[in-house]
């Protein structure tokens, strides 16, 4: 157990034990020996509280393994209970097999998968004072991934932490493990099947100091499975936050007065406080945690993919692999022609850009294999020939009146032998940010109507199409410039998604009243009539989109928004 570990005996009342020792009581732990069972012991890989753990090697069949052991009298006598949980957690990915357990003489030990580093220690040995975002959303994805697995066997961890979270030994480094079950506990009743009760009864502590949830920690409740995912949130967020989560920054708290405090510290602290400058899906996955009743499944699906798409919309790519060291953002490819893409910028006729393609295609390279391959060039005026027919019949009197589309060069090239056009694009949401100050200054309704056309365009780059906190903002600006721009005030920009209209709704409504409700404001942005009309119906976008369980654009909802921005242009 490490300094950081409280734990209740008492808690343990529920499992079997019997270490089948013949060691008295009182005699002091011998020195542990060289073999144990069929255990060739190498070298010390790390101690804890209660044992420690080894480095071994099957006598007869030279397989290598990590033995956890353990003195049999020893007060916390985790291996005891560990190996009845193991067999429940065989079989999942980044759960430790368990090849051998047993009592021998006076060594408790637990023949188990050799694993690589801890989280702590890699973030200790990095120097850095957080822990890159990549490497943190691939953490989160894997760590909840861990905890729906334990669940549905029916098991709690209870003891989360960067300690109890270790990477594979190659070829499985990318993998995240669980261990240290020693605190860990069935939830659900083997005989009836059933929940565990809760109870008001306050119970000793069970846990770690850092991380462990408010309502167990400080509030001495009993845990359940909300509690392992705050305290997996907690760890999330203490490694984006320069010199960790505050109360971790004194140490182990030496007296009861120390405790005291930092359990008041950590009571204290909201996910709003705790994620300032975080992006808000920490915070939200934190509240989330926290808002969960005692015996609710949380959605574990749902914030794997909030933390994969939000990894994905920094640049971050094969994100559900924890890579150590981590690598550097790939930057996102250029949109391909499946992809729609509005143009912005001034259109270069078809004809000039085929005229250019051309041009490039006759360039004589000389024997240069690289820069004389024209097999891309080729494919790309191929390409925009057939799109000119498409469109053409398409468009019909269009390109006679020379309002012509672009030509968008498509990144998945058959040729393959031309790695994709690739551009440096602005996150999200400073592209959001940058959209929300010029709705502040907007003068006009066209100025409105562009600039909603533009929100559209950067909702619908990103493969993630839900309203972040940066996206709500803009709609909360549109929507007080609409209502009444004489007294246009500019609202405070907040980590939170709750915005001046959305304040009152933290219920959650099923998806079918999302659905009816963007349905109806998709046929009445076209028939309003003012613009506070129209601030009536940004606002109940934002406010039903921020009730939804995912905050995902809908089809209708983009139809709403293009709608709004024609009805803008009309309504000078
Ligand atoms: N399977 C393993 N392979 C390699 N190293 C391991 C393995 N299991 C544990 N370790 C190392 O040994 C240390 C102690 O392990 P573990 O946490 O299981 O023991 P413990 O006695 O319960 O300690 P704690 O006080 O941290 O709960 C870990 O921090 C880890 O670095």
């Amino acid at each position: 157990m490490t300094d950081s570990h409280v734990s209740n005996s008492d808690d343990y009342s529920d499992e079997s034990s019997g270490s089948g020792s013949e060691v008295s009581e009182d005699a002091p732990p011998p020195a542990i020996p060289a073999v144990i069972a069929n255990w060739y012991l190498n070298e010390n890989l790390g101690s804890g509280y209660s044992g420690s753990i080894f480095k071994a090697t099957q006598i007869h069949t030279r397989q290598v393994v990590a033995l956890k052991v353990q003195y049999v009298n020893h007060e916390c006598p985790t291996n005891r209970y560990e190996r009845h949980l193991y067999p429940l957690l065989q079989g999942g990915i980044g759960m430790p097999r368990l090849f051998a357990s047993g009592v021998e003489g006076a060594w408790d030990y637990l023949a188990i998968d050799l694993l690589g580093s801890s989280l702590d220690s890699l973030y200790r040995r990095s120097g850095k004072d957080t822990m890159d975002l990549r490497s943190v959303c691939s953490i989160a994805i894997q760590v909840i991934g861990r905890l729906q697995f334990m669940h549905h066997r029916g098991v709690l961890h209870r003891d989360i932490q960067l300690g109890n979270c270790v990477v594979g030994l190659p070829p499985n480094d990318r993998i995240i493990y669980m261990i240290d079950f020693g605190f860990s506990k069935r939830y659900i009743d083997p005989y009836t099947n059933r929940h565990i009760p809760d109870s008001k009864a306050k119970r000793d502590f069970i846990g770690n100091y850092w991380f462990s949830s408010v309502n167990v920690h400080c509030r001495g409740k009993v845990p359940s499975r909300r509690d392992d995912l705050e305290a997996a949130a907690l760890m999330f967020i203490h490694l984006l936050t320069p010199r960790g989560l505050s109360w971790t920054r004194n140490g182990v708290p030496k007296t009861t007065e120390a405790h005291d405090r930092l359990k008041a510290e950590k009571r204290k602290a909201t996910a709003e406080m705790l994620c300032r400058g975080l992006p808000s899906e920490f915070e939200e996955f934190l509240a989330y945690t926290r808002r969960l009743v005692f015996k609710e499944c949380p959605d574990y699906a749902l914030w794997i993919d909030k933390f994969r798409d939000l990894a994905k919309e920094e640049g971050y790519q094969d994100v559900d692999n924890f890579i150590w060291p981590p690598p550097l953002p790939v930057v996102l490819a250029v949109k391909s022609m499946n992809t729609p893409l509005r143009a912005r910028t001034p259109a270069i006729p078809r004809d000039e850009m085929e005229g250019i393609l051309n041009g490039l295609g006759k360039l004589n390279l000389g024997t240069q294999a690289v820069l004389g391959d024209r097999t891309n060039v080729q494919a790309a005026i191929q390409k925009a020939k057939e799109d000119a027919k498409i469109d053409s019949t398409k468009q019909n009197g269009q390109a006679e009146s020379g309002n012509s589309e672009p030509i968008v060069i498509s990144s998945d090239s058959e040729s393959g032998a031309v790695p994709p056009l690739r551009r440096q694009a602005a996150p999200k949401a400073i592209r959001l940010n940058r959209l929300s100050d010029q709705a502040s200054h907007a003068t006009d309704n066209a100025a409105l109507a562009r600039l909603v056309g533009e929100f559209v365009d950067v909702l619908q780059m990103n493969s993630s199409r839900t309203l972040t906190k940066e996206a709500f903002y803009f709609l909360d600006v549109l929507y007080k410039q609409l209502d009444d721009p004489s007294v246009f005030i500019r609202p405070p920009r907040r980590t939170s998604r709750q915005h001046s209209f959305s304040e009152l709704v933290p219920e959650k409504e099923p998806a079918h009243v999302k659905l009816g409700v963007v349905a109806r404001l998709r046929q009445e942005v076209g028939k309003c009539q003012s613009n506070k009309a129209l601030a009536v119906l940004v606002s109940d976008f934002a406010k039903v989109t921020n009730k939804s369980t995912g905050r995902t654009v809908t089809k209708d909802g983009f139809a709403f928004l293009e709608g709004l921005s024609e009805r803008l242009k009309l309504l000078q």
